[in-house]
């Protein structure tokens, strides 16, 4: 079966790889691309779930008809709306005129607004079920992980569920498509990536979603981006529950905002006192060079979290606020945060920022909190050991919870 690869019987993987997006949804940068995974159930009757980004949409229909031929296409499931799934809808609509688009009561909504597409749509609630005849797929909502009208189908024969972006990442399927095939490592830090970005947000409908599924028997989780789950689905699952419940692991990311390095060496005498203490997991980040998605990926990821920041023109150094503003808008919680804040000529404007942001977000301040002006002193860098000190202490009284 040319391209098309088998996911299960009668199922298979038409999706494509997208090497030349270098900035998904116009924000978060694609070092290794981003795949955009499509799938086709073949009985009776013949599905497709979800489509691909218009730019992949020769390479879908190429696999598609690889696999029916001349046998019409006759249901388009749409678990999700966002162009990068739904892109290549109304080019097919075009290509099999008998074509029924299957989405529940907002999505039918959406059909009209994105693409003018208001007939042969079948609406679909909670619980129903698709005859294929050979597979039954049937819908559960689960809206808000990521849009509104999200929902999964669960096809009763094969047990595959189909999730769209839950459970998804960035990286392209190099060759291998299953988690048996490829590098989970990778894999792993790149769903991570998306998870934090795009889905963290949601964490409470992401909960509710897992709660909804959990009686379900899964052999294989089939997301739109990234691997197929199916040496391993649980694992996968276990992984959103952890990140979704705000849970984190022992060890700790400091971000500094830095013109000039006087800045940087507070917090690098910051980490230099955590790795002193034994903690080993330390990652600092230049927040003017680190793109801001890979710092919340490993701020969701420990749970110590230092924050230095120069003064710039009266207010916070501008990407250091910039990476406030995303974690103010993830609704992280249940992190411990260390602050420093540096000057020249006015005193406590950087520091009493951050501490706002701190109090804002509800997180648990390690102290003590550093001031600097303009360059560390011998007191200086002695409170900087302190605060690494004292956060390797709480973050030591956590290990066994990673
Ligand atoms: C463009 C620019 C704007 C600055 N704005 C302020 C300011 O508004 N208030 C202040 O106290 N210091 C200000 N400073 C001074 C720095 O915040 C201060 O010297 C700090 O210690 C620099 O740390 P760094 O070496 O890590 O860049 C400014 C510096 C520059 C270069």
């Amino acid at each position: 079966m040319y391209e098309a690869i088998p996911v299960k019987k009668d199922i298979f993987w038409v999706g494509a790889n997208d090497h030349e997006t270098d900035l998904f949804e116009s924000l978060w940068p694609l070092p290794r691309g981003v795949s955009y995974n499509a799938y086709l159930v073949v009985g009776e009757k013949t599905a497709l779930i979800d489509t691909v980004k218009s730019s992949s949409m020769n390479v879908l229909i190429d696999k598609i008809e690889a696999v029916i031929g001349k046998r019409p296409l006759d249901y388009l499931v749409v678990n999700h709306m966002e162009p990068d799934h739904s892109g290549s809808m109304k080019v097919l609509k075009a290509i099999y005129p008998e074509l029924k688009i299957v989405g529940n009561a907002q999505t039918k909504g959406m059909f009209e607004s994105f693409y003018a597409l208001t007939d042969d749509i079948v609406v679909v609630k909670e619980g129903d079920v698709l005859d294929l005849g050979g597979h039954q797929l049937r819908f559960h909502m689960i809206p808000m992980v990521h849009w509104p009208e999200t929902m999964v189908a669960y096809d009763l024969e094969s047990k595959v569920l189909f999730t769209c972006d839950a459970f998804g990442g960035f990286g392209t399927l190099d060759g291998g498509i299953f988690d048996d095939e490829v590098d989970m490592g990778f894999y792993e830090d790149e769903i991570l990536r998306y998870f934090s970005n795009i889905v963290g947000r949601y964490s409470p409908q992401v909960q509710k979603a897992i709660e909804k599924l959990k009686g379900l028997e899964i052999a294989v989780i089939a997301p739109s981006h990234g691997p197929v789950h199916r040496r391993n689905p649980a694992k996968i699952v276990a992984l959103y529950d952890r990140w979704s419940r705000h849970v984190s692991e022992c060890g700790a990311v400091v971000v500094y905002g830095s013109m000039y390095g006087h800045t940087q060496r507070m917090a690098e005498a910051v980490a230099r006192a955590m790795a002193e203490e034994g903690i080993e997991r330390i990652i600092v980040h230049d927040v003017s060079r680190s793109h801001v998605s890979y710092v919340v990926k490993d701020i969701w990821r420990f749970r110590g979290l230092v924050l230095a920041s120069c003064t710039y023109n009266m207010t916070l150094f501008p990407p250091l606020a910039t990476l406030l503003e995303h974690l103010r808008n993830k609704m992280l919680k249940d992190r411990l945060v260390g602050l420093c804040g540096s000057y020249t000529w006015a005193q406590s404007v950087a520091l009493k920022s951050l501490l706002e942001f701190a109090h804002s977000g509800g997180w648990e301040l390690v102290d003590p909190q550093v001031e600097m002006k303009s360059a560390p002193n011998r007191a200086v860098l002695e409170a900087c050991s302190l605060l690494g000190k004292n956060m390797a202490g709480r973050l030591k009284a956590c290990d066994g919870r990673a």
